[in-house]
């Protein structure tokens, strides 16, 4: 996250870490729980490790150093990818994993509600970006997980920033014209969190930019309430 601050424990307890258990165990990507036994995050992140074996779900921490060889984890069942997707430029950047067994709800780890299809045209004005990303576009994966308020735009000033690519209609954009505060490597997988009447809805999964924070470039979100209908055949 560029331009953020620290999290606090037990502010966004939907958040968790993606490992992958190879050669270096390290934070590959976030994701969002949206029930005892589902995560939702991004196709990208599983780019060329589909093997649900090797991956480690972390959940209910606020910094990557309380990961230690004897911190509990979630194993993961399966890996559901988009069909459509192929790349994160050109949407269907979404992917759901089962955990291997329900887990227990504490105040550090909790489902985000997924947005209703009744309000998929609201427009959030309290919206966050969160993650364990780069601070800077050359940078390194962060200790304590990083927040940062985001406003949403619209696909129109969205496509007027991203001339050479197509902007369709299941992404969000959000960002600042002078940039400065954005997603960054790391971050993706992770949620874009909007709160609206006390409640917190999942709008977003950082998905892809164009460098990070840079002025009149901002961050791709997939637009999650495009997906409710796939994410409920698919958990239901
Ligand atoms: O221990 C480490 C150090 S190196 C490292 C890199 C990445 C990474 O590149 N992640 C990519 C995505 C990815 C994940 C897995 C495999 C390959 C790529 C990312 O987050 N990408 C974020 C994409 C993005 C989204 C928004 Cl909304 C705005 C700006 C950007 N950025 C544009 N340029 N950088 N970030 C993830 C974890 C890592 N762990």
């Amino acid at each position: 996250i560029v331009g953020g601050t620290d999290a606090s424990p037990g502010e966004w307890p939907w958040q968790v870490s993606l490992h992958v258990k190879l050669f270096r165990r390290r934070h590959h990507c976030g994701g969002s729980i949206i029930s005892n036994q589902w995560i939702l995050t991004a196709a990208h992140c599983f780019m060329s490790r589909q093997n649900p074996n090797i991956w480690r779900v972390y959940a209910g921490i606020l910094k990557q150093s309380e990961i230690k060889e004897d911190t509990p984890f979630f194993k993961v069942e399966e890996i559901i990818i988009h069909p459509q997707y192929t790349y994160a430029q050109t949407g269907y950047d979404i992917a759901l994993l089962k955990l291997d067994k329900p887990m227990n709800f504490t105040d550090l780890q909790l489902p985000i509600c997924l947005p209703s299809k009744e309000e998929a045209n609201m427009l959030y004005t309290d919206c966050w970006v969160i993650g364990w990303g780069y601070r800077k576009e050359r940078g390194l994966v962060e200790d304590i997980l990083q927040k940062v308020t985001v406003p949403l735009m619209s696909k129109e000033e969205c496509q007027a920033r991203y001339r050479k690519r197509r902007i369709d209609d299941n992404v969000i954009c959000a960002g600042y014209d002078e940039g400065g505060r954005d997603a960054c490597k790391g971050d993706s997988g992770g949620p874009l969190s909007c709160k609206h009447e006390e409640v917190w809805y999942l709008v977003g999964i950082t998905s892809w930019g164009e460098g990070c924070a840079r002025p009149r470039q901002p961050g791709v979100y997939t637009k999650v309430v495009d997906y409710l209908d796939w994410i409920l055949e698919k958990t239901t």
